[in-house]
Formats: structure tokens, C-alpha cells, sequence
């Protein structure tokens, strides 16, 4: 198979509108490989952190983004594990702090061209569900299935705020409120790559939605899928 006839699914959006959810889901029933694209920028931040990098210091932030590395594993638990420099540091990855450090460095636009062709590696045979900012507008734009997932602000951040008190994270709803709308500022506003639907791309609103039925609404967009 051409790399331009593997097929790929594109799922972009803001912060906890259930992208990793969702894309896990899918890419597990469609049988394809999956990109969590976001984990990479946070992986380059968190590196940069134990570097202690200034994140002013594009230069040093760019050439971070070249010389760490990322790997992905599944637990026996089927989690997805990430390895920064070979250390797991799935946990530190998903906080707040390093999804701000993330929004951050994926501001400078050499950051984002150092991660160009790691995230174009994951387009394998039989398939990619990619998720993240700009999957469907500048990685993959020739994707023959994009989705742009949205939910009101309020509900994402009751999402998140579920998300890590589960985890035993001490967190306030206010807080994180503040955090996603600040990211979702950040991320809309920049010069490259700005968060933004494809043209293309099918919109689905999924405040009130349950997470079975946005998958369903998904994978009724692949034809001819065996799941
Ligand atoms: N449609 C949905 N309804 C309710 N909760 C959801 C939905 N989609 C995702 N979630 C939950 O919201 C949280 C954030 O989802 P996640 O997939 O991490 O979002 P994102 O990758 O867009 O930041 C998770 O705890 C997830 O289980
Ligand atoms: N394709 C991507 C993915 C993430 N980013 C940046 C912007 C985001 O605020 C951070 C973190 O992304 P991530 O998808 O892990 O965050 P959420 O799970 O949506 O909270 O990285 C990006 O600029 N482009």
C-alpha cells in the first residue's frame, strides 16, 4: 500500500472535548494505529523541564524537540504508556502543568516542524486515527476522514475536573476552567497551525453526548468498516 492510500482519520478540537477518548476507541475497533499528537508537545515540554530550559529560549526548545525521545507502549492493562528519554512519565505528561508547557512550545513554529515527520511516521498500514490540534489541517491534510470534536467550556472542565480527581489529583473546577480557556485562547491564536475545524471536517458538538454514542457518530463516518 502507497503511504497516500493508507487511510486516516483525523480528530481535532480543544481541551477535554474527548479526542484521546474517542480516538482510542475508535482506532481500537477499526483495527488502525493511533497518534496521541498532543503527547509529543507535552513530552517536549516536560523534557524541557527537566532540562531546565527557559521556554523563551526557542532555540533550545527547538533543539529539544529533535533530540528527545518519545516512545508509546500499552500496559497489560491496555493503557497507553509514554516514554520521555525512556523514563515513563505518563502521569507527569497528563497534568495541567505540562498541558500548559505543551500549549507553550507549540507556539513556536520550528517546535512544530521538528514534529512534522515524527507524527507523518505513524501512517502505517491498515490505518491512522490521529488526534489533536492539526491533524486534519496541516499534518494529514489529505485525510480522508476528519472530525472536529467541540463541548461547551463549563463541560469540559467538569470532564477534566472528573478526570483528575479520579486520579487523586487535587484540583478546583474554577481553576481548571481558568487553565482550559486560557489554553483554548493560546492554542486558536497562534500564527502557525492555529486550532481550527478543516474545512472539511465534520463537526460534532458532544456536550450532553454520552462517549458510546460520539463514537458511533464517528465511526458511521468510515465506510465499509468491519467493527
Ligand atoms: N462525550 C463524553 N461525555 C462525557 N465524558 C467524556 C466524553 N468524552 C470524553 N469524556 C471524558 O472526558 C475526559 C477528557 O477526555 P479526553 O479524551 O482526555 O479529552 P481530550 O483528549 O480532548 O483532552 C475523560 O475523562 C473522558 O472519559
Ligand atoms: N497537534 C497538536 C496537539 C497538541 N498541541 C498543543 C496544544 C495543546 O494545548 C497541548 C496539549 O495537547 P493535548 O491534546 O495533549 O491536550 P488535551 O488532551 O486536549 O488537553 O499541545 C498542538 O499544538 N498541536
Amino acid at each position: 500500500m502507497t503511504e497516500a492510500a493508507i487511510p486516516v482519520l483525523t480528530i481535532d478540537g480543544p481541551s477535554g472535548s474527548g479526542k484521546g477518548t474517542i480516538s482510542r476507541v475508535v482506532a481500537g475497533r477499526l483495527g488502525w494505529h493511533y497518534l496521541d499528537s498532543g503527547a509529543l508537545y507535552r513530552a517536549v515540554g516536560v523534557a524541557a523541564g527537566w532540562a531546565d530550559l527557559d521556554l523563551d529560549d526557542a532555540g533550545a526548545l527547538v533543539r529539544c524537540a529533535f533530540d528527545t525521545g518519545i516512545g508509546f507502549r500499552d500496559d497489560a492493562a491496555g493503557e497507553l504508556r509514554v516514554l520521555v528519554n525512556g523514563h515513563d512519565a505518563t502521569d507527569e505528561l497528563r497534568t495541567e502543568t505540562a498541558g500548559a508547557a505543551a500549549s507553550a512550545i507549540a507556539a513556536i513554529p520550528e517546535v512544530r516542524s521538528a514534529l512534522k515527520e515524527r507524527q507523518r511516521a505513524f501512517r502505517k498500514a491498515p490505518g491512522l486515527v490521529a488526534d489533536g490540534r492539526d491533524m486534519g489541517t496541516v499534518i494529514f491534510p489529505d485525510a480522508a476522514f476528519k472530525v472536529f470534536l467541540t463541548a461547551s467550556a463549563e463541560e469540559r472542565a467538569e470532564r477534566r475536573y472528573k478526570q483528575l480527581k479520579d486520579k487523586g489529583v487535587s484540583v478546583t473546577l474554577d481553576g481548571l476552567l481558568r487553565e482550559i480557556l486560557a489554553r483554548d485562547a493560546r492554542d486558536a491564536s497562534r500564527a502557525v497551525a492555529p486550532l481550527r475545524p478543516a474545512e472539511d471536517a465534520v463537526r460534532i458538538d458532544t456536550t450532553g453526548q454520552g462517549i458510546d454514542s460520539v463514537v458511533e457518530r464517528v465511526l458511521a463516518l468510515v465506510p465499509g468498516r468491519t467493527a
